[in-house]
């Protein structure tokens, strides 16, 4: 009986696919490098050909040369290494064929299976030193879709998450293995417990994966052949530690680890935890002279708190032909700032993106990002990992909590041999950290730039009547306040973070910055457990300044005359832009920064007097900085403050003027008019309740005659009933002219009695 076509050649392909793992598994073995070895570095041309010689594809052949396998440690091409048709294919199809130079180091080694703690700069291609050696090595094992979960990826997020699957899908698009991007939320739960038990590939959030592995029926992690973890620093560090402690504890102590971050960790303790043996540390730029990339350009500028949306706008406004990247550190900032500028249309598409969007959402925004250029307002969220070509800029408008954070926010830009440039706003308050930025350990080259006090745009104004506008926003802005100020107070490293260094008059000045015309109050301080002394107590930023150094305080003379200026152009919001399309190469620094100090890189940072001097001699918004918190603060047409008496009176009188007399004339009427209202009412009030009175007389009086004449037709006299009527104390009606005649005996005479009575009343009331 004859076979079915599709049966032989699926066994044509088994077959040779067997071959192909018998070869691969042949070369790997024989031509590994040897432990701790690396490749000679790519620059050095002497070094290429050796490379040559020892067994590239220079040397005569691929796998094997002369009938011996070839040493694949020091090539430099993919298709040099011992990798399936399939993976080879696949990075064809990508475009992948020269290694950079942290996929030359680790990948031998993790391709012969040994453990990898690899660490490179970012953007340097990380992502493909484990996405090849785990296709591979499902691919080796003959992985198919019985055998279940083979390779579990950790990424610190979604996002990340994401990203790497794509990779996945892309180079091992002809390999036949199932997969999947497993990051938290509901939605979706219930389909990927359907199906997560048939998946090999599995990248994923520590949470999300913990959840499946309480939960799914018959989910089972026992069989896996190897674990990466992405970012590994971050994944392994407190905010993840029990989950990942958790996660590992239900994988096999026998498989592959692959450890990779752009800062690592070398801690003994973590990597004993996730319990790598005898693995290969590869950081293939610790001889570098820099740990960021090398076609990154980066500045510091020193900002105070107040001037950093002003700053941020100016910026934006000078680089409208260009991608930016702007890091802030709360969702709260994020959301409002991207509103308040949204409203203020700065001439360029603004985009923002945070945690609490949904994942379907976040990637829309991304591929928007990829289109054109805009402006992208992020928290931390994009810090790391995230590949988008083309970022011309990363601004830090918010200190990052550590050097770590910052190398992860500029390696936004400047990805895998591209130009990128960078710039971090520190308030005074935070130049420990431009110490530590430039310290030599640190291996950053930033220099430090001078703000250009002539370009810098004053929209506190502008924001504050967008504000006006938008009362939600006011709200917003509100939060944003106390978010940010809560995100310092709330960081560890106080030799950078410290709230106490701020004085009253710069959250003030801050909050006027926001555009909100009271200075909210902070309370989340007295919160606080372990609060250090001088915070405690029934706090507020008064307290926290009283311990503040003076001279960090006073940096800002315009603070010191309570002052904040304003440029005076009306038209600021249309104000024609330069001449100059603004893109990456056309000295921009000229614009924003100013020309003197551009090629000055050791220059100690100006102290930030400096802003906006020159506008003070135009016209000034003044706002009492010193006012005190929750006093609300109006202004008149001149951009003088008005107290809001004042702005009332304004509203009623006709002039332009505040006019007292007009005010206290305005209040006697007021007053008069009040208690004329009072005594209305009350005479109002007393006139029912007479009327109410007189109702219940009325009826009980005919009540009781009722019950007279009814006494009388049973039984008794006269004069008994008078006894009896006079003994209860009941009142007696009596015809004046006829005082002490019994009239009761008559009907008629009580009938007109009370017809006089209620005429008597009704004049009275009227
Ligand atoms: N061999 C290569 N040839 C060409 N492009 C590559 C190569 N390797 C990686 N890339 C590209 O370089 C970019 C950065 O790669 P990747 O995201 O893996 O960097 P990374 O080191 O993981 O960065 P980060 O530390 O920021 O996460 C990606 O766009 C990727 O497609």
């Amino acid at each position: 009986m004859r076979r079915p076509r599709s049966r032989v050649a699926a066994k044509q392909t088994r077959v040779r696919e067997a071959d192909e793992i018998r070869f691969l598994e042949a070369w790997i073995d024989a031509g590994k490098p040897a432990r701790g070895t690396r490749p000679p570095p790519l620059s050095n041309s002497s070094s290429k050909d050796a490379i040559a010689k020892k067994g590239g594809k220079g040397a005569g052949g691929v796998g094997k040369a002369a009938g011996k396998y070839t040493e694949y440690g020091d090539c430099t091409r993919f298709d040099e290494l011992p990798l399936s048709k399939k993976t080879k294919d696949g990075l064809r199809k990508a475009g992948y064929t020269e290694m950079s130079e942290i996929q030359r180091a680790a990948l031998p080694h993790a391709l012969c299976g040994r453990d990898v703690l690899g660490a490179a700069k970012t953007g340097s291609g990380k992502t493909l030193a484990f996405v090849i050696p785990a296709l591979e090595k499902l691919y080796r094992e003959r992985w198919g879709p019985e055998d279940g979960v083979g390779c579990i990826v950790l990424s610190p997020n979604k996002d990340l998450a994401g990203q790497i699957f794509e990779v996945f899908q892309n180079v091992g698009k002809f390999h036949g293995f199932s997969g999947a991007c497993i990051v938290g939320g509901r939605k979706g739960l219930d389909e990927e417990k359907a199906s997560i038990t048939g998946l090999n590939i599995l990248v994923c959030t520590p949470g999300r994966l913990l959840q499946h592995m309480g939960e799914t029926t018959n989910f089972d992690c026992s069989q896996i052949q190897i674990l990466v973890i992405d970012e590994a620093d971050q994944v392994l560090d407190k905010k993840f530690q029990q989950q990942v402690d958790d996660v590992v504890s239900q994988l096999p102590k026998v498989r592959q680890t692959l450890l990779f971050s752009a800062t690592q960790t070398k801690s003994v303790k973590d990597l004993a935890r996730v319990s790598l043996k005898d693995p290969e540390y590869i950081g293939v730029h610790a001889e570098a002279s820099t740990v960021t990339p090398d076609g990154l350009e980066q500045f510091a500028m020193i900002v105070p708190l107040e001037q950093k949306l002003n700053m941020l706008w100016s910026f934006i406004k000078r680089h409208l032909k260009s991608r930016t990247l702007v890091f802030l550190s709360s969702v709260k900032q994020v959301k409002f700032v991207y509103e308040v500028f949204k409203k203020l249309r700065p001439g360029i598409s603004l985009r923002c993106m945070h945690g609490r969007m949904k994942y379907e959402v976040q990637q829309a925004i991304v591929a928007e990002f990829k289109e054109g250029n805009s402006v992208l307002f992020s928290t931390d969220i994009f810090a790391r990992g995230l590949d988008i070509k083309d970022v011309d800029w990363v601004v830090q408008v918010d200190c990052p909590e550590n050097i770590a954070l910052y190398i992860h926010r500029v390696g936004r830009t400047a990805r895998y041999n591209k130009r990128g440039k960078a710039l971090i706003f520190l308030c005074p308050e935070e130049e420990k950290m431009l110490e530590k930025l430039k310290a030599a350990e640190s291996k950053i080259p930033i220099h430090i730039k001078k703000p250009n006090t002539e370009q810098l745009q004053q929209i506190s104004q502008n924001i504050a009547s967008v504000l006006v506008q938008y009362p939600n926003l006011q709200q917003l802005g509100k939060r944003a306040f106390v978010t940010y100020l809560k995100s310092v107070y709330l960081q560890s490293d106080k030799e950078v973070f410290d709230l106490s260094r701020f004085s009253m008059e710069n959250f003030a000045a801050y909050a006027a910055s926001l555009g909100l015309p009271v200075t909210p109050k902070i309370r989340f301080v007295s919160h606080r457990k372990n609060v250090p002394k001088k915070y405690m107590g029934d706090i507020d930023v008064k307290q926290m300044k009283r311990s503040s150094k003076p001279e960090v305080i006073e940096i800002n003379p315009q603070v010191k005359n309570n002052l904040i200026e304003d440029d005076g152009d009306d038209d600021f919001l249309y104000r024609k832009e330069p001449k100059t399309n603004v893109n990456m190469d056309d000295g921009l620094d000229n614009i924003l920064y100013p020309k003197e100090s551009t090629a000055d890189t050791n220059n100690e940072p100006e102290k930030v007097t400096q802003l906006g001097n020159k506008s003070m001699k135009k016209k000034k918004l003044k706002i009492n900085v010193h006012r005190p918190l929750g006093t609300r603060v109006k202004f008149d047409d001149e951009g003088n403050t008005i107290p809001p008496l004042a702005s009332i009176a304004e509203e009623v009188g006709s002039g332009d003027v505040i006019d007292k007399e007009k005010i206290s004339q305005r209040y006697a009427e007021m007053l008069r008019e009040m208690k004329e209202h009072d005594k209305e009412d009350k005479l109002e009030h007393k006139k029912i309740l007479r009327e109410k009175k007189l109702q219940k007389k009325l009826k009980l009086k005919r009540k009781r005659n009722e019950e007279l004449d009814a006494g009388s037709e049973d039984s008794g006299s006269e004069s008994d009933r008078d006894q009896n009527t006079a003994s209860r104390g009941k009142k007696r009606y009596f015809n004046s002219d006829d005082e002490g005649e019994d009239v009761s005996k008559d009907g008629d005479v009580l009938a007109q009695q009370e017809a006089l009575a209620l005429k008597l009343l009704s004049k009275m009331h009227s």
